[in-house]
C-alpha cells in the first residue's frame, strides 16, 4: 500500500502502481513520438476531462521530451455520474476550444470500460473532418467493452472491477491518487 494518504484506509488493493504507471506512459510516448515523426505542423492533443487529467499532464511531458510538437486541448464529457456504470449517455459540459479539421488528433483517455464514450466520441470527432484521429487509453477493460473501439495506443489491460486514482473517480473522490486501485466495499455500502 502506498504510504501516508489520507485514502489510503479506503482502498482495497493497488492494482497498477505509480512507478508502473510512469514507465508505461513513457513507453507509450515513445511509440507516439516514432509514429508521428512526419508530423510537422503539430499533434493536437484531445484530453478526455475529468478522467484523463492526469494520464494527459504525463503523457504530453513525456511526449514532450522526445516528440513532434503538440497542441493540447480539452473536451468535459460525462456518463458515469455519482454511479459506478455507465449511464449510457453522454453529456458535453466543455467542448473543444480549436477547429480540428485537417488537424492529427489523438485522443487522450483515461479508461476504456463499456467503450459508450469512446464510441460516441470518435463519431463526434470524425463528423469535423480531422486528418487522422486515433486513441491513446492508459487503461482498459477487455471483458467489459459492449462497443468494439478502435483505441491503438493501451496502456493496460486491467480485470473488470471498478477502479480509482490517478484521474478515476468514484463519486467525484480518489482521483489525486497517484495509483490506481479497488475501494474496500464497505466504501459503498456507506455512499
Ligand atoms: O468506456 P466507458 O464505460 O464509457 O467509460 C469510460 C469513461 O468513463 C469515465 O468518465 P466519466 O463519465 O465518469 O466522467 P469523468 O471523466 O469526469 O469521471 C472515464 O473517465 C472515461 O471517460
Ligand atoms: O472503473 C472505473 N472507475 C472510475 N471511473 C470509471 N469510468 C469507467 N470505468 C471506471
Ligand atoms: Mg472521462
Amino acid at each position: 500500500m502506498a504510504d501516508g494518504s489520507w485514502y489510503d484506509a479506503d482502498i482495497d488493493h493497488v492494482i497498477i502502481s505509480e512507478a508502473q504507471i510512469r514507465e508505461k506512459t513513457a513507453e507509450l510516448a515513445k511509440q507516439v513520438s516514432a509514429d508521428y515523426a512526419h508530423v510537422t505542423d503539430g499533434l493536437l492533443l484531445v484530453c478526455v476531462l475529468k478522467g484523463a487529467v492526469m494520464f494527459m499532464a504525463d503523457f504530453a511531458r513525456a511526449l514532450g521530451r522526445q516528440g513532434p510538437p503538440a497542441e493540447l486541448d480539452f473536451m468535459a464529457i460525462s456518463s458515469y455520474g455519482q454511479g459506478t456504470t455507465s449511464s449510457g449517455v453522454v453529456r458535453i459540459l466543455k467542448d473543444l476550444d480549436r477547429d480540428i479539421a485537417g488537424r492529427h488528433v489523438i485522443v487522450v483517455e483515461d479508461i476504456v470500460d463499456s467503450g459508450l464514450t469512446l464510441s460516441w466520441l470518435l463519431r463526434y470527432l470524425e463528423s469535423r473532418s480531422a486528418a487522422s484521429v486515433e486513441v491513446v487509453a492508459l487503461f482498459r477493460k477487455p471483458d467489459a467493452v459492449k462497443v468494439t473501439v478502435p483505441v491503438k495506443y493501451v496502456g493496460f489491460d486491467i480485470p473488470t472491477e471498478f477502479v480509482v486514482g490517478y484521474g478515476l473517480d468514484f463519486a467525484e473522490r480518489y482521483r489525486e491518487l497517484p495509483y490506481v486501485g479497488v475501494l474496500k466495499p464497505e466504501v459503498y455500502a456507506r455512499s
